[in-house]
């Protein structure tokens, strides 16, 4: 941390531009003033830094694969995958990467590796034998579950009936195989100028927080720190090589604090410019006469620094804590430490030599943020220790003529980079604006304008879907969405042939009602594209396996009774969840126009979330994906072998008759023609402003005594809360909320009266639970959740209500017992003074206005 604020401190000394990481960054005052420049230039020039790739992969490239050959590992491979220690590290990082793949995605993978005995044999495909296949996936899954086995041995049991039946004719008949190939030829790229590679950070997700990684991942090379940079064998390279990484996973870091609050810019800010002070910076590093002291030495004195700056800012959020505390435990790898950089001659070893280091500072720091819970720590540090294996060209890039970073934030802050050009000395109001903006939610939303939009959506229908996708991957970090469909297969075929798998993880949504046919396949998918990296995300407090849970706890007929609150809970909030977390700036999808419907006027690049989202594949239609699918070998969900030729959920798709259109199958009982995850922002947005009158069916549960909690006053009412806090997560929609709801209204009545515990509750029905919320330590798996939230002098407890008894009386003596627990023996002849209410700094309080009374 220390290093990079010494660093923009001496940049701003040396008036050169901090914020933006342009790539011709010898030059700034050579850069185009108007970003929009960069960006047209870049549509113009794809190639213009990458290697031309083929349209299609070469069909002997193509490893034999067909669908009869589709294989499973036995049960009995199942100790051995989960023996198998050695996987690639890219596969083990992408599932750690993900905080909310749990253990039991790898189960669900893992549950469907075991195959009835009676499974045609289907062993012939070379990709078991390949490295990072899905054993590998499995093995790295650490608390694998050993029911997978078992819950999909039922699921293979349904199963083996069906796949003992005929298989249609490959290719299926409906399909007809063409002119695909010749139909879509990738259009001639013109060669252009590398420099545009810069211009695409249109598409941060978090602004603010991209352009301070930006200003992060240029630090090291900022500091003409001459003591370090004179140990580091070569000290160019060592400056550079960990830089991309290092500000993808600051990214990644920041893109979790979804709500810094100004305070929080504001402490951020304060360290900033205390850190000169505190780091000796040449004098520490020429102190040491050891590299690797030199390199290791910094680190307590950052952690501490953290931690003091953390301790000192009571209004800090545990967000912006954590966020913070990210920063700081990144910095020594931040550094071109002579000992890093010299002991491996590998630029790749030399790059991830640092990251256990870095892990363990981030841990160590985030562990003394009192707010933050260790399981944020650990996904923390699984964020940063994955960020250099994620991108090993990125690693050997380095020291090679590398493209320039691409600083995710650059369109955004184009601006203000042009402004902190020309004055260079308001730097300081320029990094209070950044953080500023990191406090301001959503405020990445009008980081692309939609007329640039419109004018990207001309230039990319220039273009083939392989050279969008390269193109999309040049504006930094991206993902594509897929349930596998034969639309995403093609995307993802696409991305394989041309070596950009590897650059695009893969999100599927697992609603837990899926066919085993789909989880069978997407199994196969991970073995034939093993440098895929597949990211499982499920419903909110759900984990693989989990549909029975869910349907006790939703209601089994939820789908069929509300459509929407179903897609709500398995498709939309999960989808949210994905892009909060792993924060691409781009998504992708295999929607097409032909599909109908709500699609038909599809874009090739449209805005969603504040993001971008890219539909490669927008004007194929459903033979031009089959053909690629025939032409290309492409695996895919023998479902469509059955008639079934769009595939969501088991209870309400069904296979399509002739002349159906092709999504006529989906959504059977609701009448929708979407499950919402495609339209995520606005239905959220839409139902947040819906006054209550308005919200329908929605059930209305009062609770006069309680605060209504909500991710705006999240952190205010919850997070900062000084006196005892029983907060309650509640959907209106759960059968077991509304059945309590007259309990916890009284609950928070005679808690009123008493004075001494504020009752909240947060309605996750109309709201998506904050980051903040989980990094507190808050885990809400099931409705209604009741927690006590308490300050205590280490920081924010969170004390879960263990009992399944909703009654009064349980409930009340529940919150006493610990209310007695906490309070501090008085000392004889003291008298004790409870201020509560109004006077009191809590805002809980203060939103229960003369509620809560004064009492001695
Ligand atoms: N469960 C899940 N997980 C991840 N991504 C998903 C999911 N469902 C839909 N999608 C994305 O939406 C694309 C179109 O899917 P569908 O036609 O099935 O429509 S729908 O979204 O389910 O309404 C779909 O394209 P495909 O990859 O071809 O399936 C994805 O990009």
């Amino acid at each position: 941390m220390v290093d990079i604020q010494s660093a923009t401190c001496k940049r701003v000394n040396q008036a050169k531009p901090v914020v933006i990481d342009l790539d011709d960054a010898e030059d700034p005052g050579a850069l185009p003033q108007d970003p929009g420049d960069d960006f047209a230039d870049l549509v113009a020039h794809p190639a213009a830094t990458r290697e031309p790739i083929p349209a299609r992969v070469p069909k002997a490239e193509i490893p034999p694969f067909t669908p009869a050959g589709r294989e499973g590992l036995t049960v009995g491979d199942l100790p051995e995958a989960l023996e198998k220690e050695k996987r690639p590290r890219d596969t083990a990082s992408a599932l750690s990467m993900s905080s909310s793949m749990t253990s039991s995605a790898a189960a669900l993978l893992g549950g469907l590796t075991a195959k009835p005995a009676d499974k045609p044999d289907t062993s012939a495909t070379p990709a078991t034998t390949r490295p990072g296949d899905s054993k590998s996936v499995l093995a790295s899954s650490t608390a694998m579950k050993s029911s997978a086995a078992s819950s999909l041995g039922a699921l293979f049991a349904k199963q083996s009936d069906a796949r003992s039946r005929k298989r249609r004719a490959w290719p299926p008949s409906r399909r007809t195989p063409s002119k695909t190939d010749e139909a879509k030829p990738e259009p001639k790229r013109v060669p252009g100028k590398a420099k545009s590679v810069l211009a695409q950070s249109t598409v941060m997700s978090s602004s603010a927080a991209g352009a301070l990684s930006g200003l992060l991942a240029k630090a090291p090379a900022a500091r003409p720190d001459g003591e370090e940079a004179s140990s580091s064998p070569d000290p160019a390279t060592a400056s550079s090589a960990p830089q991309p990484k290092r500000s993808a996973a600051a990214k990644s870091v920041l893109n979790q604090s979804t709500v810094m609050s100004s305070s929080a810019a504001g402490a951020l800010s304060g360290l900033l410019a205390k850190a000169p002070a505190a780091r000796p910076d040449g004098e520490e590093a020429s102190s040491s006469p050891d590299p690797a002291t030199a390199s290791s030495a910094p680190q307590p004195k950052r952690s501490a620094a953290a931690k003091s700056v953390l301790n000192q800012s009571t209004v800090m959020s545990s967000s912006a804590a954590g966020a913070l505390s990210g920063l700081l435990a990144k910095a020594p790898a931040a550094r071109p430490d002579g000992e890093e950089a010299s002991s491996s001659p590998d630029p790749a070893t030399a790059s991830s030599a640092p990251q256990p280091k870095r892990s363990a500072a981030a841990k160590s720091v985030l562990n003394q943020s009192t707010v933050m819970s260790s399981s944020a720590a650990g996904a923390l540090s699984g964020l940063l220790a994955k960020a250099p294996a994620a991108r090993p060209d990125e690693a050997s890039a380095s020291t090679q003529e590398k493209p320039k970073t691409v600083p995710d934030s650059r369109m955004t802050f184009s601006g203000l980079g042009a402004f902190l050009r020309r004055h260079p000395k308001k730097f300081g109001l320029g990094a209070l604006c950044l953080c500023g903006f990191a406090a301001w939610p959503g405020s990445f939303e009008h980081t692309v304008r939609e007329d640039r939009v419109k004018a990207l959506n001309e230039k990319l229908a220039q273009m083939s879907p392989t050279e969008m996708l390269q193109w999309a991957v040049k504006t930094g970090d991206v993902l594509q969405f897929s349930s596998f469909g034969p639309s995403g297969m093609v995307i993802i075929d696409m991305l394989a042939a041309s070596g950009l798998l590897e650059q695009i993880p893969v999100v599927m949504i697992d609603t837990l009602h899926l066919f085993p046919e789909t989880y069978e396949h997407v199994l196969n998918v991970t073995r034939r594209y093993p440098t895929m990296k597949l990211h499982v995300y499920y419903p909110l407090g759900f984990g693989a396996n989990e549909a029975a849970r869910f349907d006790s706890v939703h209601g089994a007929a939820l789908w069929k009774d509300n459509f929407d609150q179903y897609s709500f809970h398995t498709k939309v909030e999960p989808t949210s969840r994905a892009l909060r977390e792993l924060s691409p700036g781009l998504w992708v999808t295999g929607r097409r126009r032909s599909q109908g419907g709500a699609r038909e006027k599809l874009p090739l690049l449209e805005k969603d979330a504040g993001r971008l989202k890219m539909n490669p594949l927008a004007f194929w239609d459903l033979s031009d994906v089959w053909n690629y699918i025939h032409a290309h070998r492409v695996p895919y969900n023998v479902l469509h072998d059955r008639g079934y030729s769009s595939i969501g959920d088991v209870m309400n798709t069904r296979p399509v008759q002739d002349g159906e259109s092709e999504r006529a199958g989906r959504f059977q009982a609701s009448g929708a023609t979407e499950c919402g995850m495609h339209t995520h922002l606005a239905r959220v947005a839409a139902l947040r402003q819906k006054p209550k009158a308005q919200l329908g069916n929605v059930p209305h549960l009062p609770c006069d005594a309680c605060v209504e909690v909500d991710p705006q006053n999240f952190e205010e009412v919850v997070l900062r809360t000084q006196q005892d806090l029983l907060l309650e997560f509640y959907s209106p929609h759960c059968s077991h909320c509304v059945q309590f709801a007259p309990v916890f209204a009284a609950v928070a009545t005679r808690l009123a009266k008493d004075g001494d515990v504020i009752s909240a509750r947060f309605d996750l029905f109309r709201h998506l639970l904050p980051e903040t919320a989980s990094q507190a330590g808050i885990q809400v798996s099931a409705f209604p959740t009741l927690i006590l939230v308490r300050r205590s002098k280490t920081g924010l407890k969170v004390l879960p209500y263990p009992k399944w008894r909703r009654d009064l009386s349980s409930v009340l003596n529940w919150v006493k017992e610990q209310a007695a627990s906490a309070k501090p023996k008085a000392r004889p002849g003291e008298s004790k003074t409870v201020v509560t209410g109004l006077n009191t700094s809590s805002s809980a309080a203060a939103l229960l206005g003369g509620m809560v009374q004064a009492k001695k």
